[in-house]
């Protein structure tokens, strides 16, 4: 069967701007960080052209190694690219020095969209050992509690990411947006903002579609981007029977029924993987029907599961758990 490929669909942002349907997501367990260069390469082989990241990631460097051999030999063109950083909530007061150490690490000039990576102000913990740059990435209690700052209000991570937007000297960014923001938290931001969010980068799978969110998102204009598409680590969402049905159903894999269902939608989706093999085996994009959606839908709102981080972010509405 011959299918569309995901990698040649794009979506545009609401200041213009062209963005790449699937990405590869890059949070690389630890142990295996040094692999996300070889991931990078056999991705944009396979036809990749986005690459989300982040500074907490600590991936940053590898990929930017990976950018580099693939600029000089001319496998691709830096404007053929689009790529996602995010600045991590321990920078919450200082996104400036932040963009600049992703920069630095990336070796680019700017990247394609920016994101407040949490609406949470983290206090700076010294970690020398297992710090992300000498910092905790997690900083909590022994409760699992995060370590906020007292007082400090996560818009103003945003208000000094439009004010690097919207300088026209300053050509560190194309679009800036959000991740981890529920509705109540867009919500204030709308209310404030001068540059609305262009994307909200937020887990969503067939066990948590987001509806509320996505039908907020769609009314003014903000692009959902699905992370963990495969229930992050081990990818338990493989196992769905439903997903099965349909990879067997339309001869696709199964990671190509998680990616289009996001596609599907209208919305980015940025999975995770270090294998080669795989990354080449999830660019074949299915146009799911209607049902089969609200089929894929409906495991959700019979069993709603979170799979990342209720615990340290169980401050914000919507992160307790599966919801
Ligand atoms: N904004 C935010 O707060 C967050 C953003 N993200 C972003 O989203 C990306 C994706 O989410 P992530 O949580 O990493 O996880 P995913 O849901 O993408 O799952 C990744 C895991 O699936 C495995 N996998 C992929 N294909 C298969 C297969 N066919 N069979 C078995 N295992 C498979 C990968 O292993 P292998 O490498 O061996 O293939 C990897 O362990 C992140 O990498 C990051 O870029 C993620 C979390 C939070
Ligand atoms: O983006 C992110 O990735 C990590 C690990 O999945 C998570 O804590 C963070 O939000």
């Amino acid at each position: 069967m011959l299918h569309p490929k995901s990698t040649e669909i794009y979506f545009k942002l609401n200041n213009g701007v062209n963005m790449p349907a699937l990405g590869l997501g890059t949070a690389s367990p630890r142990e295996h960080m040094a692999e996300t260069k070889q991931a990078v390469k056999a991705a944009i082989k396979a036809g990749y052209r986005h690459i989300d990241t982040a500074w907490f990631y600590g991936t940053e460097g590898y990929i930017g190694d990976a950018l580099k051999e693939l600029l000089e030999n001319g496998d691709v063109k830096r404007s053929d690219l689009f790529i996602t950083s995010k600045v991590w909530p321990v920078y919450w007061d200082d996104v400036d020095l932040s963009l600049n150490e992703s920069l630095k690490s990336l070796g680019l000039d700017y990247v394609d969209l920016y994101l407040q990576h949490w609406p949470l102000c983290f206090q700076k913990i010294e970690d020398s050992k297992d710090g992300v740059n000498g910092l905790k990435g997690k900083p909590i209690d022994k409760d699992g509690n995060a370590l906020i700052v007292e007082g400090a209000d996560y818009l103003s991570t945003y208000k000094q990411m439009e004010k690097i937007y919207l300088d026209p000297k300053d050509n560190r960014v194309r679009a800036i947006g959000v991740s981890n923001y529920p509705v109540e938290y867009l919500d204030r931001l709308l209310k404030v903002c001068t540059v609305k969010p262009a994307v909200n980068q937020v887990e969503m799978h067939p066990h948590l579609p987001q509806f509320e969110l996505r039908e907020f998102c769609e009314l003014h204009d903000i692009k959902l981007t699905a992370y963990s598409p495969l229930g992050s680590s081990g990818a338990p969402l493989l196992k769905l029977p439903l997903v099965k049905e349909l990879s067997e159903k339309y001869q696709v894999t199964l990671n190509d029924v998680l990616i289009s269902y996001h596609i599907r939608k209208g919305s980015f989706v940025i999975p995770r993987s270090l294998n080669p093999v795989r990354l080449a085996g999830c660019v074949n994009f299915v146009t799911l029907t209607e049902g089969e959606l609200d089929q894929l839908d409906d495991i959700g709102r019979k069993d709603s599961i979170r799979y990342i981080d209720g615990s340290f972010a169980k401050t914000i509405p919507g992160f307790t758990g599966g919801n």
